[in-house]
């Protein structure tokens, strides 16, 4: 069980996040929903320890994050909302870099990364630089890397994007899959087919504030005949902005 409690970040004057509180269960798959600027990476890189909340908690498992950094990471494995890193190692060097740093051995890890390797199709790329890849190929380097030890929790920033539909439906799977083993999966979307799919919970993050936690199907409900969609964006979209296309494109319908 993950517990955000109280979470604030600011940077500066702006309040990235406010006082945002809520659980995630272990074995769920739970999704971040919002528009650009929501707060969805701050809170994922608050689980991560890559930034330091202004205030509030997270604890995991019971443990408090601040106290217990190195034992709650090695239960993490994290993909980042941008693949452009490492850009001068080949595939190969990047994933045995994290065996490295995970303190995996060559040999624990070896079957599972040729099948992952097989499942996103990186057979004949994995001695290429990642600066050489295309966005995607560069994603899926970045989702091997970070399935490689079988870790308690995935944290998964945007995961699909960039990525063809085979896999993306592939990762949909594993996703799945993970979480049916009991383990815990998080991750932020756009696509909101995806949330409805996987979700077991999701929150909706709008400037920083949580404008609704749950699940997809209570969501629906409190909503007659509504799709996720429209109910999203009533939630988290403009609330009067209908005219701005056509002021755009010119109103065609005379
Ligand atoms: N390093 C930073 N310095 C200053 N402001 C930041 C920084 N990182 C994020 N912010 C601000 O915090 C707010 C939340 O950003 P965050 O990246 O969490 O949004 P997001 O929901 O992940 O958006 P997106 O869907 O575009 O990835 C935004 O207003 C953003 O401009």
């Amino acid at each position: 069980m993950i517990e955000i409690n109280d979470l604030c970040k600011n940077y500066g004057d702006k309040k990235a996040l406010q006082h945002l509180t809520l659980q995630i269960k272990q074995g769920e798959i739970f999704g971040f929903l919002g528009h650009n600027g929501a707060g969805k990476s701050t809170t994922i890189k608050s689980l991560v320890s890559i930034i330091e909340p202004t205030s509030g908690s997270i604890t995991v498992d019971g443990m408090e994050l601040k106290e217990h950094r190195q034992e709650i990471k090695e239960k993490i494995a994290y993909v980042p909302d941008t693949p452009d890193i490492f850009l001068q190692l080949s595939a190969m060097e990047y994933w045995d870099l994290l065996t490295a740093a995970y303190n995996l051995s060559d040999q624990d890890v070896k079957q599972r990364r040729l099948q992952l390797v097989e499942l996103f199709g990186m057979g004949e790329h994995v001695d290429g630089t990642i600066a050489s890849f295309s966005h995607g190929m560069r994603q899926k380097a970045i989702l091997i890397g970070a399935l490689l030890s079988d870790p308690d929790i995935w944290i998964l920033d945007e995961p699909m994007q960039g990525l063809d539909p085979q896999a993306a439906h592939d990762l949909k799977q594993l996703m799945k899959a993970h979480a049916k083993k009991g383990k815990t999966v998080i991750f932020s979307t756009h696509n909101l087919d995806t949330a409805q799919q996987l979700c077991d919970d999701l929150a909706i993050l709008k400037k920083g504030q949580l404008i609704y936690n749950g699940t997809v199907n209570d969501l629906l409900a409190q909503h007659d005949n509504e799709s996720l969609e429209d109910i999203y964006l009533q939630m988290a979209g403009r609330q009067d902005g209908g005219h701005l296309v056509d002021d755009i494109e010119g109103d065609n319908h005379e």
